[in-house]
């Protein structure tokens, strides 16, 4: 067997995975040696956190509940205040993907070490990206600072997810586990940690989608987001990403539904420059019990399935702003295994837009 190339650069990360594990949550402060802590996490998540206070008592010196999606720059400043008023040595933060990202523009101000709690699928809790939202523009940065120093993986706070942002949050974790098998980064360890993210999403996600208080359903799901997380961190975004992101950040689209609708109309452009990243997404299909001749439509058909989103005109996205789009991921240059032009692109959000299955090649 041939072996390419490759650097494997693997950031040091402590997880903690399991039914219950919210309760070392002490234990893993007290591993970091810090005695004041800063509580990030609120809406869904405030029941959790008010069990996270009781457990660390008198070590909490501050609370941030006012989390927002996308993180807009007044937020930032007004938990990085609270961050710097309370005197907090550590943060911990309990949510999902806006809660962490939350943490990480305190961490990227002040330096502070977070300790993350993922609740969603988002896989942000293993990444050193952070970002903000300025003037209704998306400024993100690389910051090995704001990578969490341990993540705490407990699937029984995933039960309550409601099924469509379940479906749809894992759809954004299988597009992270899609475009790390064919970047540019990939070696053989994420090679392997991909296709096994991928197996554990198709294999749990229709049990999910029909029973969401299934525990092993989500223990396995939420493996494979964590999978996702770890391939983003340690490989690279191509133009599925950069479509996402501008669909996203400019025009306000919904993150993990517009993940959901994008993906298999990337796999079907991509897939045949990349034959070794698709061998490995129909492995992937098969081990998960689900066998599939064609990458793209078999994602789309599980998407279909599990009931996650499939369709750009269903975000309510008006057709006027498709070139708009496609130009402003062009300029972006993207670094994506096919060459893509204004025309390709444009292809591929209208396909989207439509929200059909991709054709079999
Ligand atoms: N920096 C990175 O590496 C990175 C990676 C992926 C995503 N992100 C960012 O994360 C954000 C999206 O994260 P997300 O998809 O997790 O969405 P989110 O954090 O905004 O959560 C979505 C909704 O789900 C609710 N929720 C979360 N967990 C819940 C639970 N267990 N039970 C009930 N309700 C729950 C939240 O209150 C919220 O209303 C985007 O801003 C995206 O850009 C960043
Ligand atoms: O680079 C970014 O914009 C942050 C990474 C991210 O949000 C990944 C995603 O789009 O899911």
């Amino acid at each position: 067997m041939e072996i390419d190339d490759f650097v494997h650069d693997a950031p040091a990360v402590r997880v903690v995975f399991g039914n219950g594990r919210i309760r070392t949550l002490a234990a893993e402060v007290e591993r970091h040696g810090s005695r004041r802590v800063l509580l990030v996490g609120g809406g869904h998540a405030s029941g959790f956190v008010d069990r996270a206070a009781a457990d660390l008592g008198d070590k909490v010196v501050g609370r941030f509940a006012h989390v927002v999606l996308n993180v807009p720059d007044e937020v930032a400043r007004e938990a990085t205040r609270v961050a710097i008023e309370s005197r907090a040595q550590i943060i911990v933060a309990i949510g999902g993907g806006s809660t962490i990202g939350t943490a990480k523009a305190i961490s990227h101000e002040l330096g502070l070490c977070i300790i993350a709690v993922p609740t969603t699928y988002s896989g942000s809790e293993l990444t050193a990206v952070w970002g903000i939202t300025r003037h209704g523009h998306g400024i993100t940065g690389l910051d090995p600072l704001v990578r969490p120093v341990s993540v705490i993986y407990d699937p029984e706070l995933t039960l309550d997810l409601p099924t469509g942002m379940s479906v749809n949050s894992a759809m954004s974790a299988m597009a992270h586990l899609v475009e790390g098998l064919y970047a540019p980064q990939v070696g053989p360890l994420t090679a392997l940690t991909a296709e096994e993210g991928v197996r554990a999403l198709v294999s749990s996600l229709p049990r999910v989608a029909v029973e969401p208080r299934d525990l092993s359903a989500r223990a396995e799901a939420l493996h494979g987001a964590s999978f996702g997380g770890w391939t983003l961190a340690t490989t690279g975004m191509g133009v599925h990403h950069k479509i996402c992101q501008a669909l996203t950040g400019t025009l306000g689209l919904p993150h993990a539904e517009t993940h959901s609708a994008v993906l298999p109309h990337v796999t079907a452009f991509n897939a045949e420059v990349v034959p070794a990243a698709m061998e490995r997404l129909l492995r992937a299909f098969a081990a998960a019990g689900r066998p599939i001749s064609d990458p793209a439509t078999g994602l789309w058909d599980l998407a279909h399935e599990i009931g996650a989103n499939t369709s750009l005109r269903a975000l309510g996205l008006p057709q006027s702003e498709l070139d708009g789009v496609a130009a402003q991921v062009v300029a972006a240059q993207p670094v994506n295994p096919r060459p893509i032009d204004f025309a390709s692109v444009r292809a591929i959000i209208a396909q989207a837009y439509a929200g059909a299955r991709p054709c079999e090649p």
